[in-house]
């Protein structure tokens, strides 16, 4: 069974009609990758999978059980967890107050020592507000907020927008390290070669539905998809 199945989701904002029947898999201990130009809705895609835009039509299974009508906070005890758009540190709580606050313990799962492993930059701020860390630090915090949480799928919503090539390349190395221990990843990336380096499975969207499935290597010979969807 795939660990996440999204099934002819439809998602409005209000009267506009952003999401026109999306489909996707994503199977457990995999990376499934999502690209495709700005505002073809990547991000509300993401938001219809967490609930915070929960979809008119269609459903969302995690492990088989729908979780289309959950409010976001049942979808994320149920394993889901996110890494938001934006980071969305919150400028006034420390480091370490961000992660105790998301922190969900589970035995052998991701503990905050083990967090200040994978990231030992965010250990020698452990007491910084998120005001004081660059954009970099605040990547890594989001994205170790999200795994204390300990989720059984993590949707991680460009997690280098707006970074330095090298702190992208950072991020890139975090991302391929935790796909290798086994987690499972949906990510939202507008760096194409980052997404086929680290994506098993690659859909491509454009105006609110999906164009493209397939491996990396499908997508990089496939140039007809690759000049028309994405440009490139
Ligand atoms: N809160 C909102 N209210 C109304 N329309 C919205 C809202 N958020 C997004 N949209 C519209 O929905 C469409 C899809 O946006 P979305 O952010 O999902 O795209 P995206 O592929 O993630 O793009 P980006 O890479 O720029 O984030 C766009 O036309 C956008 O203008």
């Amino acid at each position: 069974m795939s660990l996440l199945r999204v099934e002819d989701v439809h998602t409005y904002y209000g009267e506009s009609h952003v999401l026109h029947g999306v489909n996707l898999t994503v199977e457990g201990g995999q990376v499934t990758a999502i690209v495709g130009r700005n505002g073809v809705g990547k991000t509300t895609l993401i938001r219809s999978i967490m609930g915070m835009t929960p979809p008119r039509r269609g459903t969302i299974r995690l492990e088989g059980r729908e979780i289309q009508r959950l409010p976001p906070h049942e979808i994320a005890r149920a394993g889901v967890g996110l890494v938001p758009q934006g980071r969305r540190i919150f400028p006034s709580l420390t480091v370490m107050e961000h992660l105790r606050v998301a922190s969900r313990a589970q035995p052998e799962g991701w503990t905050i020592d083990a967090i200040f492993e994978l990231f030992p930059q965010l250990k020698n701020r452990v007491n910084h507000y998120g005001s004081q860390l660059s954009g970099g630090e605040q990547s890594m915090l989001s994205i170790a907020r999200a795994l204390v949480t300990n989720p059984r799928i993590l949707l991680m919503d460009e997690p280098t927008e707006g970074l330095a090539p090298l702190v992208v390349e950072e991020v890139g190395r975090t991302v391929a390290r935790l796909a290798g221990s086994g987690l499972t990843v949906l990510l939202v990336e507008q760096n194409l070669p980052l997404a086929l380096k680290l994506a098993h499975k690659v859909y491509v969207m454009s105006k609110g539905v999906i164009v493209f499935e397939g491996t990396p290597s499908d997508l990089i010979e496939n140039h007809e998809v690759r000049q028309q969807h994405l440009g490139v």
